[in-house]
């Protein structure tokens, strides 16, 4: 667009160009004839004709200046040296690009021009509404607010606030990559952790494509989870849709979609697919129960390898999982070697590593408990300090100044805590650490197995010992005592929901239909022989309150992942040989939301295997009422004698022993990961003061009456119809008058709470943050475009004489960096504001934007164009006044946010550095692309010039 464009006001004489101030879009007009006080004016870019009365038509003289830019009718860019005027019209003399002289007649200008920059639509006579201009100003510090807040990014997300999550999602959400190991215990809420980095990361535009690749059985959860919760839909690409997208004519079904969620087993299953997704390419991958990518020396899983594949071609990875030692520390070092193959290239070297955490976990210890008087006298601890961080870290904080002594040391244990084998890819939250969960009680119930069922002894195979039903015959359920007592307990429960786990779909299925069609009791069932509909379905039928079903019984697929915390009694049909499937199992109802104690219920026949692995479950890892964290481990060590056990149920002493056994050892070996992996991992998943940082700015954020007054105004301005709601809500539809149409409005409208708490309660209705998909749309309408970007208003001040003119000018800065790297956080303020007098001094420290909006008045439109044509001269003055100041604020700008850049940055360079004092060879390549992102923001801070985004003339009245 062209700069310093005027306006003039001359008679109408065919041939020349002019503007309607009304209707804009009809580009530039040409006069076709004037007379009886008429004027015709032809549009050719919108194929329109107009008559206006010439007394008040609302048009403005096109008139471009010396050095503009200029188009002509047939595109070629004219540099304007001069204008002529002939009979009334002018003529433009100037250069094209290849420096051609070029002569251009008004009449071939381009008539599809288009005004953009303020003040060219200043001139132009397209003066907007005071208000518009208003809510634009307001719309840029709101935005220059949200991207500084440590929150940004997180605060679309329908969660309650807590801080474990927030550390987790603020802290992978700041790296350039994240690369990391979600493995919270059970229920703690590692979906949404992931869904608070995926929002971060899309919001930012640090990735676009992300692929989920989920069991079977959580892909409708995830689905609903990521809309419901993060206003992220995703495309869900299973092998029939796969197909059908084939059909339909895309070569590669996973370029389809930006955001796409798919079963594991598709890439298991078809090789091509595989492949397709491979080459696809992605910003990030997650994978949800990762525990399931078998992997040790001898044999490595389909899943794992199609897994590795797809995690070499994609930038970011998230593995979730809740048991991350469940298949061993085999597989927990394949999953860390997935992460980074480089930092974790060898087997031995990490189960080496992991032995070293007991020393470093000691200096850490110390090092909390004497603070920095200590560290000052011991040397010892200095010596071992300069050992691991260098000499230099060391020597550097000696000399710091006392007081701040205390705040280098805390930086200091970090780089420790980073330097520990897993500590920056590796996120455990435990039940221990974080509050709030409800007590879990567990109860057996000793039965006397039928007579005629003795399939025990020392050859019979131990798995099918745990699930009598088997060895009962067809008609098992009419004479196994657990029915029956199911059946009782149901009974005296009518009111209450219970969830029945049993590791076979044919249990699942053969109870359900025994208790909904002998029984009358409301059951549904799920298993893996049902599609996924189905299952959703059951799902469904479960959770319904009012009409829903009181049992719902799933096969083992059914202990993993699924939300069924509104349920509080757990029965388990039988016992799965592995602690972390046990914990899987339970963890389906102590999970975040559970609300009462969790009732843990087991029928199972007296001495008999099931009755020795309960035992030792409960007494031996009290697993049941608490999370066993060294159940797996425990399991390994002791499943020789406790497989002789079980097959010896009535050898009371052995049990004994065993038990006994078990318990020494779970207290030494918690003991023994207390003191050091576990606390070291403790304070790698989490921070206090920088989860609390994050949630001050959420809380900060979520202020419902800052949010609620300035989107009330927003939505109006745009035309959206608005009718309260609550206390806190609206509902909205689409406006008769709209400016334009708006993608995240559905046709039928939308309720919405701008309320955390609300939205929390009532999932229906739609939770409005500063980052709903719509609130986006509409801030980047109005900031992107030219709306609102000037006007024109009277004030009364007495301090200053009638008819002096203010000039608000608002600049922002013009930055060429890619957005992902997200500059604007440094920058303070964001934008630079100017309010200057005729004189050319700069007002705005003494008169601020608010307070200016408070006094000022608005003029009508007309009064406006008359006004900005009396006044232009001046105006021109002002504003080129207004760019040199604001150009030499310039470098003061930039040395600040230079600055602000590097102490975030260096500090995070120095962890770096501490971790590549262990592995160098890895890091490097890390530390170099950190060096690479400082070079290329801080030379983005030096080319950043600034654009005026809006101006408001101000005129003191009497
Ligand atoms: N911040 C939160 N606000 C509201 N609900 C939450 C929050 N965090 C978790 N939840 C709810 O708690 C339940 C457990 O969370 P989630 O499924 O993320 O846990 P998980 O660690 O992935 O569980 P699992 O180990 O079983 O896979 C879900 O119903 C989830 O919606």
């Amino acid at each position: 667009m062209t700069e310093g464009f005027r306006l003039s006001q001359t008679e109408f004489v065919p041939g020349q160009r002019w503007i309607s101030n009304t209707e804009v879009d009809l580009g530039l007009g040409i006069v076709v004839e004037s007379a009886n006080r008429r004027v015709e004016i032809s549009f050719p870019a919108a194929g329109e004709v107009r008559t206006y009365a010439i007394d008040n038509a609302p048009l403005s003289r096109v008139c471009y200046e010396a050095d503009e830019e200029i188009y002509s009718d047939e595109g070629v860019v004219i540099q304007v040296r001069e204008r002529i005027e002939h009979n009334g019209c002018f003529i433009y003399l100037g250069e094209d690009a290849a420096g051609n002289e070029v002569i251009l007649p008004e009449l071939h200008l381009d008539s599809a021009v288009h005004f953009s920059k303020p003040q060219e639509r200043l001139f132009a006579g397209q003066i907007d509404r005071h208000g518009l201009f208003k809510l634009r100003v307001e719309t840029l510090e709101h935005r220059h607010r949200l991207e500084q807040s440590p929150a940004y990014g997180l605060l679309g997300a329908r969660v309650a606030l807590l801080p474990h999550q927030l550390y987790i999602a603020a802290e992978l959400a700041s790296r350039p990559v994240p690369r990391a190991l979600l493995a919270d215990e059970v229920g703690l809420g590692k979906t949404i952790e992931a869904g608070m980095i995926l929002h971060q990361r899309l919001i930012s535009e640090r990735a676009r494509r992300v692929l989920i690749l989920l069991p079977d059985s959580l892909l409708h959860q995830w689905l609903v989870e990521m809309h419901r919760r993060f206003n992220l839909t995703f495309s869900l690409l299973d092998a029939e849709r796969c197909e059908a997208l084939q059909a339909s004519g895309h070569d590669n079904p996973f370029e389809s979609a930006q955001r796409v969620i798919s079963p594991v087993s598709l890439m298991t299953r078809d090789a091509a697919r595989l492949e397709q997704a491979v080459a696809a390419g992605w910003d990030l991958l997650v994978v949800d129960e990762a525990h399931h990518l078998g992997w040790s020396r001898e044999v490595v899983s389909h899943a794992y390898h199609c897994v590795e594949r797809l995690a070499q071609r994609s930038e970011g990875l998230l593995l979730l999982t809740a048991t991350p030692e469940q298949l061993g520390p085999e597989g927990h070092y394949a999953r860390l070697r997935l992460l980074d193959p480089e930092r974790y290239p060898d087997l031995d070297r990490f189960l080496e590593q992991e032995q070293q955490y007991f020393h470093l976990n000691h200096l850490i210890g110390s090092l909390l408990e004497g603070g920095a008087a200590f560290l000052r006298q011991d040397r010892h601890t200095q010596r071992e300090l300069a050992a691991r961080l260098g000499e230099e870290a060391i020597t550097h904080w000696l000399a710091a100044p006392a007081l701040s002594q205390d705040n280098l040391l805390d930086r200091l244990i970090h780089q420790l805590v980073d330097q520990q084998g897993t500590g920056r890819v590796l996120f455990r939250n435990t039940r221990r650490t974080v509050e709030g969960f409800p007590a879990r009680r567990f109860q057996g119930y000793p039965l006397l197995a039928p007579n005629f069922y003795a399939p025990q002894g020392a050859d019979v195979q131990l798995e099918p010992l745990l699930h009598p039903e088997r060895h009962l015959g067809t008609d098992w359920i009419s004479v196994d005592p657990r029915v029956a007592w199911l059946q009782d307990w149901l009974k005296q429960h009518r009111r209450d929901k219970v969830l029945v786990i049993c590791a076979h779909a044919e249990t699942a299925v053969a109870l359900d239909e025994y208790l909904s069609l002998r029984l009358g009791v409301r059951s549904s069932v799920f298993h893996e022989g049902m599609s996924l509909v189905n299952r959703d379905r059951s799902a469904a039928y479960f959770a319904d309150q009012e009409l829903g079903a009181q049992v719902l019984i799933c096969s083992e697929i059914g202990s993993e992942g699924r939300n069924f915390q509104f349920c509080h009694h757990l029965v388990l049909f039988d016992l799965p040989l592995s602690p972390d499937l046990l914990e899987q199992r339970i963890g389906r109802l102590d999970r975040i939301g559970q609300t009462q104690d969790v009732q843990i219920h087991l029928p199972y026949y007296r001495q008999s295997p099931t009755d020795v692995l309960m035992q030792w479950y409960h007494q031996g890892l009290n697993a049941f009422e608490r999370v066993c964290a060294v159940g797996d481990a425990l399991y390994q060590r002791f499943a020789q004698p406790l497989h002789a056990a079980m097959h010896q149920p009535e050898d009371a002493a052995a049990l004994e022993s065993l038990l006994h056994a078990t318990q020494e050892a779970r207290e030494a070996l918690e003991q023994e990961l207390a003191e050091g992996r576990d606390r070291l991992l403790e304070m790698s998943s989490f921070n206090a003061e920088r989860a609390d940082q994050v949630l001050q700015a959420m809380q900060s954020e979520d202020d419902v009456s800052r949010i609620q007054t300035y989107a009330e105004r927003l939505f109006d301005r745009f035309g959206i119809s608005l009718q309260p709601h609550g206390r806190h809500g609206l509902v909205l539809h689409p406006g008769e008058h709209m400016l334009c149409q708006l993608a995240e409005l559905p046709e039928e409208g939308m309720t919405l709470t701008f309320s955390r708490e609300e939205a929390l309660q009532r999932e229906e209705i739609e939770f409005m943050s500063w980052e709903h998909p719509l609130m986006i749309e509409l801030m980047e309408m109005l900031t992107h475009n030219e709306m609102g970007n000037n006007a024109i208003c009277m004030l009364k001040l007495p301090a200053l004489p009638p008819g002096t003119l203010l000039l608000e000018a608002i600049y922002e800065l013009n930055l060429t960096v890619p957005r992902a790297l997200q500059l604007p956080r440094y920058l303070p303020g964001g934008y630079v504001r100017l309010l200057l007098d005729s004189e050319g001094r700069d007002l705005s420290e003494v008169l601020g934007h608010q307070p200016l909006n408070q006094l000022a008045q608005p003029l009508k439109l007309s009064t406006s164009q008359n006004m900005v044509r009396m006044v232009r001269d001046k105006i021109t003055v002002q504003l080129q006044q207004a760019q040199q100041l604001a150009d030499a604020r310039l470098p003061v700008l930039r040395e600040t946010a230079l600055q602000t850049l590097s102490l975030e940055r260096d500090a995070a360079y120095q962890r770096l550095e501490a971790l590549a004092r262990v592995n160098p060879a890895v890091d490097e390549a890390e530390l170099e692309a950190h060096r690479l992102d400082t070079r290329t923001l801080q030379q983005g801070l030096q080319n950043a010039r600034l654009r005026l985004d809006a101006v408001r003339v101000i005129v003191v009245a009497d």
